[in-house]
């Protein structure tokens, strides 16, 4: 397992968001964080990263306890994060935002240049002279995953990344998921639409209320009608 996480509890002041979340995520595998609005997504990403949630537990990945590091040594150990709020610099261009994010590659992982990645997202190749500030959201979006990219993770944690996207927008986030996938990096994804999960996820785990209420295949979620009504229905 490339990151393996263990009764993970989380905590904003006093209240406890995370109650012993486990999961895990192997190289090459796309895995979902699937649950409404507030069931704790967002805050396990945070959590696991070290941002913002206290925490309890245990985070493994690539073989080292991180649970007391902070973020960017977990970051610089190749754990990538793409949080919701796209976090790009509005006044540099495309390519320079892409140069910001560049750090060595490392053995074993999938290595990322400008060009392959405007391979991945031919919108940005369009724009690579044009401010972030002025794309589009998507295309923020898009600009967001790359720059993340060009820290050559091992692994990538997605929060969202279809919110707010147009259907064609969302085909593209999709294919360029299964790419990144097909290269070999494993990718943890938070979402709420389900279609959208379905589109590019191996194995899904549910949560609800901070806790982890059903893990299994992609396959065996779609198959069971009980388990999608009584957690995903809206
Ligand atoms: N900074 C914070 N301080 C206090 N409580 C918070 C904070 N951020 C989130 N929460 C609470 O933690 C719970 C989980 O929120 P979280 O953002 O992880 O949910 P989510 O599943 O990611 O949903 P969303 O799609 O809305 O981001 C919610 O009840 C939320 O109100």
């Amino acid at each position: 397992m490339m990151l393996a996480v263990k009764s993970l509890c989380g905590y904003y002041g006093q209240a406890q968001i995370l109650n012993d979340v486990s999961l895990d995520a192997m190289q090459g595998e796309v895995v979902a964080l699937i649950g409404r609005n507030g069931a704790g997504k967002s805050t396990t990403l945070k959590a696991v990263i070290g941002l913002e949630a206290r925490r309890k537990g245990s985070v493994i990945f690539d073989g080292c306890e991180v649970i007391g590091k902070p973020t960017h040594e977990i970051v610089r150990m190749g754990l990538g994060y793409v949080p919701e709020e796209r976090r790009i610099f509005s006044d540099l261009t495309v390519e320079e935002n892409l140069a910001v994010g560049r750090r060595p590659p490392r053995p074993y992982t999938p290595q990322w240049t400008p060009e392959t990645l405007y391979a991945l997202f031919p919108n940005l190749a369009e724009a690579r002279k044009r401010p972030g500030g002025r794309m589009s959201g998507g295309e923020q979006q898009m600009l967001t995953i790359a720059r993340s990219l060009m820290g050559n993770p091992m692994m990538l944690m997605l929060d969202e990344p279809s919110e707010g996207l147009s259907p064609k927008i969302v085909e593209q986030m999709a294919s360029a998921i299964l790419r990144m996938k097909a290269e070999g990096l494993g990718i943890v994804v938070c979402e709420q639409n389900l279609h959208f999960a379905k589109l590019i996820s191996d194995r899904a785990y549910i949560i609800e209320k901070g806790e982890i209420r059903y893990g299994g295949t992609m396959a065996e979620l779609a198959a069971d009608d009980e388990v999608r009504n009584t957690y995903l229905a809206v």
